[in-house]
């Protein structure tokens, strides 16, 4: 058997942890976090942010409507269907991340939530951007499920705001995680991917507010995806995955876990048998991920690693943000990244 690739009855993991560095966003001391998170994303391109800004409370309550979304009756989510947006739900075995290794598909279901643009918005016909699907009244097993559309309802349309340009653009990807504080509305998640992304930048000897023009994470890609894994458990001998092996494609990766072990990171793929090594879940923390795309933005210096998910006969609820740039955004090796001894790859 590949090593670590297994649970043990307790659902805690049997074989190693990863030890992923802590960034604390709240640390004044900002030389000390550009270099753990620099060790980290060229170590495994994982780690932890934590102080984030985000309340437990209302990780919690996202957690629990998520919950609440999933356990609605089959039908009824069907109903909601992932579109060509790529907006709404997709079942269980919809997603084959690892078709080389995986007998089906992935024994997870999910919840597609992106950034939304009015009708008349330029930008509206592009990919990734348009409107979501949200589920209406519904009613299971004598419960009303209006609270659950309210609670996104405020947690998002009318809250969630951002001006660009002079226009009203309607953040949606944000919604679960919105907070208001000091009357102020936040983009919770963009902001805590932003102040992730300025610590990159500084990582990347970049000016600190690199990523943040309107090109880059200004007017960004973002998706938002509740996941929800079945208590199956996983057999990576059999090719039985909650989650296939793959590496995330865009630019960063925010992922909430719940308390449960699962996410498991390969930090080298060539490697004969390859390693696996337990993400430990972290409470209150986000687990960051680099993607593809920073990989061949940074010349390949930082890492976007393997990863997959194992069930262990426990259900599993994590949520995902992930972020990519604007779609007039130019990727092309960063000046920092290149030299004559190291051009281009
Ligand atoms: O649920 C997890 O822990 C990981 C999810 C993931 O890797 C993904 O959706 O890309
Ligand atoms: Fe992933």
């Amino acid at each position: 058997m590949e090593n670590g690739s297994s649970l043990d009855a307790s659902g805690g993991p049997e074989h190693s942890v990863s030890l992923l560095n802590c960034i604390d966003l709240s640390s004044p001391d900002i030389h000390n976090s550009v270099s753990l998170l620099k060790q980290a994303c060229l170590d495994s391109g994982f780690f932890y942010v934590i102080n984030h800004g985000i309340s437990q409370e209302f990780m919690d309550e996202v957690f629990n409507q998520s919950k609440r979304f999933f356990d609605l009756p089959v039908s009824e989510k069907m109903k909601l269907l992932r579109n060509k947006k790529h907006r709404g739900y997709t079942p269980v075995f919809d997603e084959h991340l690892d078709p080389a290794n995986q007998i089906h598909g992935d024994f997870k279901e999910g919840y597609y939530i992106g950034v939304e643009v009015p009708e008349n918005d330029p930008d509206w016909h592009k990919p990734f951007y348009g409107p979501n699907v949200w589920p209406t009244a519904v009613y299971c097993n004598g419960t009303c499920f209006m609270n659950f559309i309210n609670l996104f309802e405020l947690l998002s349309v009318s809250k969630i705001f951002c001006l660009d340009g002079g226009k009203l653009w309607r953040n949606i990807t944000a919604r679960h995680y919105a907070e208001e504080i000091d009357g102020r509305v936040l983009l919770v998640t963009h902001e805590v991917a932003k102040a992730v992304a300025r610590i990159v930048a500084l990582a990347l000897n970049l000016e600190i507010d690199y990523f943040d023009r309107q090109e880059m994470l200004g007017k960004p890609i973002a998706t938002l995806r509740l996941l929800h894994y079945e208590g199956r458990i996983s057999d990576p001998v059999k090719g039985i995955f909650g989650a296939g092996a793959h590496s995330d494609f865009g630019f960063i990766t925010l992922l909430a876990t719940d308390d449960n072990y699962g996410l498991q990171i390969c930090k080298d793929k060539d490697a004969k048998p390859q390693q696996w090594e337990f993400v430990a879940p972290l409470k209150g923390a986000f687990i960051v991920n680099l993607a593809d795309m920073l990989e061949r933005w940074s010349n390949c210096t930082f890492r976007s690693t393997l990863h997959r998910v194992l069930g262990n006969g426990q259900e599993r609820y994590s949520i995902a943000y992930f972020v990519d740039p604007s779609h007039d955004c130019l990727v092309e090796c960063l000046p920092t990244c290149q030299s004559q001894e190291n051009p281009p790859k």
